[in-house]
């Protein structure tokens, strides 16, 4: 028997900034072990470089369409830059979405004969200082602080699982910033009808932090039961969701839920919405079924007592079952686009897509 969830809980971070660490953290198991999803409000990111990063997130659209061009993604072998819209795929269809992707800035150590995910790592195009003055130094002040959140919450997590603090270190890089952790801007414009903004589908890695940058709803999350339930909008938070990585080295405790979005819709909203989420990635050299974690009997209890969850018809990760967590990230940016991955790793072009001419 499993449990829908209704709603998506909300915890505040002033609970560890009172003393009060230990009622947020079972708040933080309740939350990772029903839902998957959370509400982190007063999250400890300046809300002026937050308030910035919103107002650039439809300028950086309104650049012209030669300078977006520009930046295309597959420029990159790291999957980093512009893609236009419907030009990105989940589970086969187009998405309506434009974005931007970004990443946290480091250089690709990957030379000729290393294994193909290495180069999946590398510098971002960011847009000319003159196009978007500011721009490229604010949001990676933004990238920087949601970075050191994401790795307080690690520790959180570790910790409310019952394990120690450092539980989770294994499966970052030491130092931990010479890693990658991804983020991007969408833009997902008015729609006619019912459209497919994103598909269902998990995300890949630890934890993604989303900041929903403008008044929109349409972002909604998939309970136990198939239920769509709406995660709108809500001033000073981030969206915090579990990915496929963390749930499957936790033995399924944490819980990657399924979720979507709604294109606006023309006539009912009157702009576009926009969303700036941040993919903390992991180690790329370790397979994940031999680092799954002991977790203790009493919280193992609280997850056979969700009960199993509903299957969906998300997009997932079962390579992590073979390969290394590099190799994974690699074959779902492929299978996202297929442009990129043409021109960079034809091989892998050609087996996830053999039909293309
Ligand atoms: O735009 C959003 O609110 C969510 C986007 C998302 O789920 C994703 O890009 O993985
Ligand atoms: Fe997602």
């Amino acid at each position: 028997m499993s449990h829908a969830f209704r709603k998506v809980p909300i915890l505040d971070w002033k609970l560890i900034e009172t003393g009060h660490k230990a009622d947020f953290i079972s708040q933080l198991r309740d939350a990772l072990v029903t839902c998957g999803f959370l509400y982190l409000q007063h999250p400890p990111v300046d809300p002026e470089l937050t308030r910035r990063v919103k107002e650039y997130a439809p300028k950086l659209f309104e650049l012209p369409s030669e300078k977006k061009l520009a930046l295309r993604m597959s420029n990159s072998p790291h999957f980093l830059g512009y893609s236009s819209l419907g030009s990105e795929l989940t589970k086969g269809t187009v998405d309506q979405r434009e974005q931007f992707d970004f990443g946290t800035q480091v250089e690709c150590k990957w030379k000729p004969g290393d294994l193909d995910y290495l180069k999946l790592w590398g510098p971002p195009q960011w847009p000319a200082e003159d196009d978007i003055p500011g721009f490229r130094s604010t949001f990676s002040a933004y990238l920087s602080q949601v970075e050191a959140l994401s790795e307080e919450l690690t520790e959180l997590i570790s910790e409310a699982l019952g394990l120690g603090p450092h539980a989770l270190d294994v499966f970052f890089d030491n130092p931990k910033r010479a890693m990658q952790h991804r983020s991007k801007i969408v833009k997902y414009p008015l729609r006619d009808g019912k459209d497919q903004g994103v598909g269902p589908h998990y995300d890949s890695g630890f934890l993604t932090l989303l900041l929903q940058a403008s008044d929109h709803r349409g972002l909604q999350a998939q309970d136990p039961l198939g239920e769509w339930i709406d995660v709108p909008p809500i001033d000073d938070t981030l969206v915090i969701n579990v990915g496929k990585g963390l749930e499957m080295v936790t033995q399924h405790v944490a819980v990657a839920t399924s979720h979507r979005v709604i294109s606006p819709v023309a006539g009912v909203q009157s702009s576009p919405r926009y969303s700036i989420p941040f993919f903390q990635t992991i180690r790329q050299d370790i397979k994940l079924p031999d680092f799954v974690l002991r977790v203790p009997s009493d919280v193992l209890a609280l997850r056979d007592a969700r009960g199993s969850i509903g299957k969906s018809e998300s997009v997932n990760y079962s390579e992590y079952d073979r390969e290394p967590t590099g190799k994974v990230a690699l074959i779902g940016r492929v299978k996202s686009h297929p442009d990129v991955a043409e021109r960079h790793y034809p091989n892998l072009f050609k087996l996830y897509f053999p039909d293309a001419a």
